[in-house]
């Protein structure tokens, strides 16, 4: 309500860029809900706690790849309560990482994740809670979308139901031989709530998302390509399997586009990212004003003066 009537203030005012800049500071803290929407963070984060059990783990490496690793094998990588407010500190943690260049996602011990973990839906199943647990998790996970990182899920094994809305909360996905991505949320008497049949749609079209979903379809690596879910299919060798193999060849994967210096590559990601966000008018003053932080900047300088040629 407030930021509505501060729109209509700034465009009667004329200044859209002002708003166009509100609205991406607004994007990029993620705040799909605030407490505007009766959402409180602090609540919910502590009814989240009394479901403990596993980890979500963060390596910031050197290369400027951070590698997030949902972390409950016993669970299938299922999340506790205790982790999503992990994964929540994970994403904050990403967002203020000057160095970073890209993040990988990934699930421990050969599998991705199969979703939200059912010992905690049963205790918390009234609607109320429910949906608190949904707002949550689309807060987190549009901030992970948001972040000037450029990421990519690396699905081993099964993305099952929250973990298959996970993989659509990175821009990237890479499936390996054998991996299936399943929303399984129909089974189960749900749709998603975490924000990922929105960001499916975008991704793969309504059409084939409505087939997705309605069919409750098992996606493998060569319907992922073919659909445009997946982008890359890591095929890993019986002999080579486990020991990060599988890792290492997303690194590889990712390091095509996060070569070059770190404030670039995050400006890359921004102007993408209002493009796919923003109304044309809006992402065209975003695009200009973040070329304005690179312009002159020490890349920028320092291809200028080796006379870069691009033959
Ligand atoms: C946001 C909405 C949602 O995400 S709703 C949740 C959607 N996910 C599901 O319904 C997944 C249900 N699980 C399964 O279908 C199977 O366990 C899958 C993942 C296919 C693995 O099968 P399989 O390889 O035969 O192993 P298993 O069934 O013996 O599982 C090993 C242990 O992991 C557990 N597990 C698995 N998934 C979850 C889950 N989501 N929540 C809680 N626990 C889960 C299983 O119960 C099993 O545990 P245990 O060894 O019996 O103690």
């Amino acid at each position: 309500m407030v930021l509505c009537a501060m729109r209509r203030q700034l465009l009667r005012s004329g200044s859209c860029a002002v708003w166009a800049r509100l609205l991406l500071q607004r994007q990029s803290s993620g705040c799909v809900y605030s407490s505007a929407h009766g959402f409180h963070q602090e609540e919910i984060t502590e009814k989240l706690q009394a479901f403990p059990g596993g980890s979500v783990d963060l390596l910031k490496q050197e290369s400027g790849i951070a590698v997030l690793t949902i972390n409950y094998p016993s669970r299938m990588n299922a999340f506790s309560g205790s982790m999503m407010v992990e994964l929540e500190e994970r994403v904050s943690q990403l967002e203020s990482w000057m160095d970073g260049k890209g993040v990988i996602v990934q699930g421990a011990a050969g599998t991705f994740c199969s979703g939200s973990d059912l010992t905690a839906v049963r205790a918390i199943s009234n609607p109320q809670d429910g949906m608190k647990m949904c707002m949550f998790m689309q807060n987190a996970l549009t901030r992970l979308l948001r972040l000037p990182l450029i990421s990519v899920a690396l699905v081993e094994g099964k993305a099952l139901g929250g973990g298959a809305e996970l993989t659509t909360a990175c821009d990237f996905r890479l499936m390996a031989s054998g991996s299936v991505i399943q929303f399984v949320h129909k089974h189960m008497g749900l749709v998603p709530g975490w924000g990922g049949a929105a960001r499916l749609s975008r991704i793969v079209g309504s059409q084939n998302a409505l087939k997705l979903l309605g069919g409750s379809l098992k996606v493998d690596p060569e319907v992922g390509l073919q659909i445009g879910l997946a982008d890359g299919v890591l095929e890993v060798p019986r002999a080579e399997e486990g020991a990060g193999v599988v890792l290492q060849q997303a690194e590889n994967w990712l390091s095509h586009y996060t070569e070059g210096a770190a404030p670039v590559i995050q400006a890359v990601k921004k102007v993408v990212l209002s493009g796919r966000e923003l109304p044309l008018y809006e992402a065209l003053r975003t695009e200009k004003d973040v070329f304005g932080t690179v312009w002159g900047g020490q890349a920028n300088l320092q291809a200028l003066a080796n006379k870069s040629k691009h033959r």
